[in-house]
């Protein structure tokens, strides 16, 4: 993204260069067509020799788009830039916002559209200045004037829907950790859902943490069982109008997880047409 998101501190007014408005403003299992990119006769997508992919991932909390974003970016050598990494920084360095974003998180809300989007537009900028291009958007939008907001700065590719059954949500979670040296994820949890009324059944073997980490895991404060069933609640809530304004605009491909990583990953690639795309950079590497 060439551009920066500006939010003005001072009105309800968003704006980006001259540009400024109203702040009131397969397993790949689409009903919908597919996203305009994937349309064409099947023709597998040259990454190469396009610029950069910029990918949103939406998808309920826990259900693993911080995984799969990250993956991700490191094949297609783009950044996977969270917000909720960036809320969590934001929240580490105790400056100015901190008292206040983590009453909020910690309730399971939303932070006002204003900070996130400044918050994103500093990591933008930061990026920029290195080099960055490209971008898996993990976490935004999450209101339609977030969505507005995007899509008057920049073109966004394509959005990845991951679904996962609702009981399977609050399971994983709860079982995530982190490791506080490393910063890798992992997950405890056992997740063994059995099919019923024609809906298959959904197994995953938990994500376990090397030895050197095994004593070094932290839980997320927000991944309570209270606080996730709230934000369970708020992006059911908030999720159906974004899902729709990107079905409208054919970017919209909805992912149903088939299981864990061994499973889903492939599946995931052949549904992004890069499947091969993964064996020439194995193959160059
Ligand atoms: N785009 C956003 N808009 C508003 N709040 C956000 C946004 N992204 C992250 N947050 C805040 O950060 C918290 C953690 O976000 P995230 O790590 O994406 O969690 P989740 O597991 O709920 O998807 C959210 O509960 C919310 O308070």
């Amino acid at each position: 993204m060439a551009r920066v998101l500006r939010v003005a501190r001072s009105s309800s007014l968003f704006s980006f260069g001259s540009r400024s408005y109203s702040a009131e403003a397969s397993h790949a299992s689409s009903p919908s067509p597919p996203p305009t990119f994937l349309r064409g006769g099947g023709a597998r997508r040259d990454v190469t020799k396009e610029r950069n992919v910029q990918w949103v991932f939406l998808g309920c909390p826990g259900v693993g788009k911080g995984t799969y974003a990250s993956r991700l970016s490191s094949l297609l050598g783009v950044p996977h830039i969270a917000t909720g990494d960036l809320v969590r920084e934001e929240l580490a360095s105790s400056g100015p916002l901190s008292q206040q974003l983590k009453e909020i998180v910690n309730q399971g809300k939303l932070v006002s559209d204003e900070i996130i989007v400044n918050l994103l537009s500093k990591r933008l900028e930061a990026g920029e200045a290195k080099g960055e291009s490209g971008f898996i958007l993990d976490g935004f939008p999450r209101t339609m004037r977030q969505a507005e907001i995007l899509g008057d700065v920049t073109d966004i590719d394509l959005v990845v829907n991951l679904k996962l059954p609702e009981e399977v949500l609050v399971d994983k979670c709860l079982g995530r950790r982190t490791c506080d040296q490393c910063g890798k994820g992992f997950n405890i949890a056992h997740i063994n859902l059995k099919g019923e009324n024609g809906k298959p059944g959904i197994s995953m073997d938990p994500l376990l943490p090397p030895p050197q980490c095994m004593s070094k895991l932290i839980t997320r404060a927000d991944d309570t069982e209270e606080v996730v069933k709230a934000r369970l609640r708020i992006y059911n809530e908030t999720s159906q109008p974004l899902e729709e304004y990107y079905r409208s605009k054919g970017k919209l491909m909805e992912f149903d997880l088939p299981g864990g990583i061994p499973e889903s990953w492939p599946r995931l690639l052949e549904a992004l047409r890069l499947d091969d795309y993964e064996e020439k950079q194995s193959a160059a590497a």
